[in-house]
């Protein structure tokens, strides 16, 4: 565990130089044709220069995204409750809830992977210090900050505290994952099915492709997207309070600060899906904003 400091300091330094290398590469030797300069240099560094670089074969932003910083983020869950019970004996029931959770999460991640190639991630962010530096040693580092402070936690949090913030933990990523999945069925069986009981109700949205082709999209206004228009980052935001509040209250803020961070990206990040789905769906978006007015929760957001 005390390597893990010399470790993150190299993929600092490695991931910056990383950055910088995908940056060049962009520009004098793209592998395909979504590449380009902004004109700043910074800008250019900050965002990268390139949508789906490959070097050697290998996709970097699956590697960098998907293989290399949630690997890194799972194989840190569980060095750091061996670390625990080296020090203490035992693995307390609050370092067992969060490590649980957070392992069940990655998990969800890896068996829903293919729908995440569809996310801003993947298709409009290109592959720069935000995405790819935020992936090496963000993700490694920011991510696993809660199990990182409960190493050295070794107070356990009672069995009532134990079930419910395990349990509504569970509750919480059964939903997103429900919510998640709901969509791609959705997409699957070109909205041709039933969802809570009901045929769902989509809206076939037509967008044109750079070469002027037109194709179609469903997008589903049933379940939980026709509560809100990413209801599922509050799941996402309650399972992410529930493995952080395993540190209690005690005036501590490094193991909220993820959540804190998370809820700021989401409420931006909902910003930005809405421009990118208005951009490309035009009066479809519009009419599938009618019948689900709210971006996050109803009623208020
Ligand atoms: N822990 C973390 O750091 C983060 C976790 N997440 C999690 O990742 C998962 C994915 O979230 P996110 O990346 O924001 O992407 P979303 O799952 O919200 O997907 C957005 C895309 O889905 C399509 N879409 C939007 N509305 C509909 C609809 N009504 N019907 C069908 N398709 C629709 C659009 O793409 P198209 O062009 O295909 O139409 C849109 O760009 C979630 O579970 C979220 O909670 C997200 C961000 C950060
Ligand atoms: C401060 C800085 C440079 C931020 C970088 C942010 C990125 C590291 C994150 C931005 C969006 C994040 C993710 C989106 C969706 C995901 C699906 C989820 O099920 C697992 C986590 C993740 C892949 C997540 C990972 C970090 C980001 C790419």
């Amino acid at each position: 565990m005390y390597d893990y400091g010399d470790f993150l300091a190299s993929m600092i330094l490695l991931s910056l130089a990383f950055c910088l290398l995908l940056c060049v590469k962009g520009v004098l030797a793209p592998t395909s044709t979504d590449h380009g300069r902004s004109g700043n240099y910074l800008f250019d560094y900050y965002w990268g220069t390139e949508l789906y670089p490959r070097i050697c074969g290998i996709d970097i932003k699956v590697f960098t995204n998907c293989r290399f910083g949630l690997t890194v983020w799972a194989l840190a869950v569980a060095v750091f409750a061996l670390k625990s019970y080296e020090l203490h004996g035992r693995v307390v029931d609050g370092m067992a809830v969060t490590a649980a959770l957070q392992l069940l999460y990655l998990t969800k991640f890896f068996w829903w992977e293919a729908g995440y190639y569809r996310t801003i991630d993947i298709i409009t962010d290109r592959a720069g210090f935000y995405i790819c530096w935020g992936c090496l040693c963000f993700v490694p580092s920011f991510y696993t900050l809660v199990s990182l402070f409960m190493v050295r936690q070794p107070e356990p949090v009672g069995p009532a505290w134990t079930a419910a913030l395990l349990g509504f933990g569970l509750a919480s990523l059964a939903v997103n994952y429900w919510s998640d999945w709901q969509k791609q069925a959705a997409r699957a069986a070109d909205g041709q099915l039933n969802i809570w009981g009901r045929p769902a109700r989509v809206i076939r949205a037509k967008y044109s492709l750079e070469n002027g082709q037109e194709r179609q999209s469903v997008l589903l206004a049933s379940g939980f997207w026709a509560v809100s228009r990413h209801f599922h980052y509050i799941p996402e935001l309650s399972l992410t309070l529930c493995w952080s509040a395993v540190c209690g209250t005690g005036c501590h803020i490094i193991p909220y600060m993820y959540f804190a961070f998370l809820s700021v990206l989401l409420f931006h990040r909902s910003f930005r899906d809405d421009k990118k789905c208005r951009d490309k769906y035009g009066k479809y978006w519009s009419e599938y904003c009618k019948l689900v007015p709210y971006k996050i929760v109803p009623f208020l957001f």
